[in-house]
């Protein structure tokens, strides 16, 4: 049993009347009442059933049960639909089954969620429903944290899950128990005897979640602080509010520079943005990129700061910045366009690199740096100098080349896949410069770079990569 917080006077759970209050608190702020409750069979949703349920006179929710069948596992899946059936059943509630089968191999996590939120999606409209409630936990909001912080992500990252989010139009997608723990859930289905399916592959240790939720997270809580799972959930929630008080505080300097954002072209006025810090310039820059729709793959850390310089400096200028973007700074304009002219195409020759250092790509109209990093210049990408083998070669793509990029466990896909994937105009294809050695690519000139070369904590000596695109 939890040992700060046990059960209230009434024998119920403590944690009850933070969720009761919390639910009540997005009552307020919609016009329906009508839930459907996302039910894998797991104990998380399980019990979430049993909680929305519990409550449901004293709030006035009409709940429905979804279970969407993955299919894997054969009998097992259609196990776990008939137990979740069984259980709507038995608490009166009607039940929606979807059915949903991988098309392609190797990323059946990833698909399967955004499947499941897509079905969701429907199975809410259809009913009319304004909620869709799903079963994480605190300590799934610590595992995601420490998860992204292994993968590197910045501050924004750290806000972790959040517990209400848009799922469609009228539809809010919440989690009522993400500040409930799983033992304290384990302990409630004990106290209602009410059993559950359990999921051997959030046993599986060849998934890092898996490794984060049973070797790193005990280890963490055991050796260095038994209250590390409250400690990372009070983290994502204080980073959310920053998020969100900075949002705020960012809103009217926004509106004051923004003049105008169209499909191909923003519009900035620098007056309003210079006194800021670069930070505050780059977030705005940010927010109206993804304002516009432009993707932001290729968008580093590295390249909104530099954004943000040449906006502060306010030199007369033009630098092409990545996804086929153009700043010009011109007075107290900044302009930033989608470039549309087609690359150079003639004379597109492999450059060699033979050392650390810097050479131009007169095809691809831009200088590549490639250098030991040895302060805190900015780069584009950093990567592990002892995975590369000098001399490095800039070369355009060829017919059949294949790319496994940071972040696939290094899976090879199509050059050209990942072209499109980043949206490099077709006309522009053909001179992207692709930084390689004799293993094969290892950066995607400015995209992405190779899994194999990417630092880890045996990193001793970085190797610093820009792009610098000339007018
Ligand atoms: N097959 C399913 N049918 C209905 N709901 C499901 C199903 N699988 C998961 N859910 C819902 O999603 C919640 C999260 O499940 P799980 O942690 O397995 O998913 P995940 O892939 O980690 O998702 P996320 O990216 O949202 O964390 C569950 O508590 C449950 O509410």
């Amino acid at each position: 049993m939890p040992e700060d917080r046990a059960f209230d006077d009434t024998g119920r759970p403590a944690w009850l009347e933070p969720v009761r209050r919390r639910i009540a608190g997005w009552l307020e702020s919609s016009a329906g009442a009508d839930w459907v409750v996302a039910v894998s069979g797991g104990g998380d949703s399980v019990c979430l059933l049993r909680v929305l349920h519990r409550l449901a006179p004293e709030l006035n929710l009409r709940l429905s049960v979804a279970h969407l069948d993955h299919g894997v596992r054969g009998e097992q899946a259609r196990d776990d639909a008939r137990f979740v059936e069984d259980l709507a059943g038995s608490l009166g509630l009607p039940f929606d089954l979807g059915n949903w089968r991988p098309t392609r191999a190797g990323h059946f996590e990833v698909d399967a969620r955004t499947a499941r939120y897509a079905w969701l999606r429907e199975i809410a409209k259809a009913r009319g429903a304004s909620f869709v409630a799903v079963g994480h936990t605190r300590d799934d909001q610590a595992e995601t944290i420490i998860h992204r912080i292994l993968r590197g992500s910045g501050p924004r990252g750290l806000a972790g899950i959040p517990p209400r989010r848009a799922l469609g139009p009228a539809v809010a997608l919440v989690r009522p128990l993400l500040d409930v723990t799983r033992r304290e859930i384990r302990d409630e289905l004990v106290r209602l005897n009410q059993t559950c399916r359990e999921d051997p592959t959030n046993d599986d240790v060849s998934h890092t979640r898996a490794r984060i939720r049973h070797e790193l997270l005990p280890r963490l809580a055991a050796e260095y602080n038994p209250q590390i799972v409250a400690a990372l959930g009070r983290l994502g929630t204080l980073a959310a509010a920053e998020r969100e008080a900075l949002d705020s505080l960012i809103r009217p300097i926004e509106s004051a520079a923004v003049r105008s954002i169209d499909p191909d072209r923003i519009v900035l006025d620098r007056r309003a943005l210079v006194a800021h810090s670069p930070f505050v310039i780059a977030e705005i820059v940010r927010r109206a990129w993804l304002a516009v729709g432009w993707p932001e793959m290729a968008m580093t850390a590295g390249r909104w700061q530099r954004i943000a310089e040449r906006i502060k400096e306010g030199r007369p200028s033009v630098i092409h910045i990545g996804e086929g973007v153009a700043l010009r700074v011109d007075a107290d304009v900044i302009l930033l366009e989608r470039d549309r002219e087609p690359a150079p195409l003639d004379s597109i020759s492999p450059v060699a690199l033979e050392a650390p250092g810097a050479v131009d790509v007169a095809w691809a109209g831009g200088r590549l740096t490639a250098e030991i990093v040895n302060n805190a210049s900015s780069y584009d990408e950093t990567i592990d100098f002892d995975r590369v083998v000098f001399p490095l070669i800039v070369r355009p793509p060829a017919p059949g080349d294949l790319f496994a990029p940071l972040g696939m466990s290094g899976r090879r896909v199509p050059l050209r896949n990942l072209l499109r994937a980043c949206r490099v105009p077709p006309s522009h294809r053909r001179a992207v410069p692709l930084l390689c050695d004799q293993s094969g690519i290892l950066w995607v000139v400015p995209h992405r770079i190779a899994d194999r070369v990417k630092t880890t904590e045996r990193t001793t000596r970085r190797l610093g990569l820009r792009w610098e695109q000339k007018a």
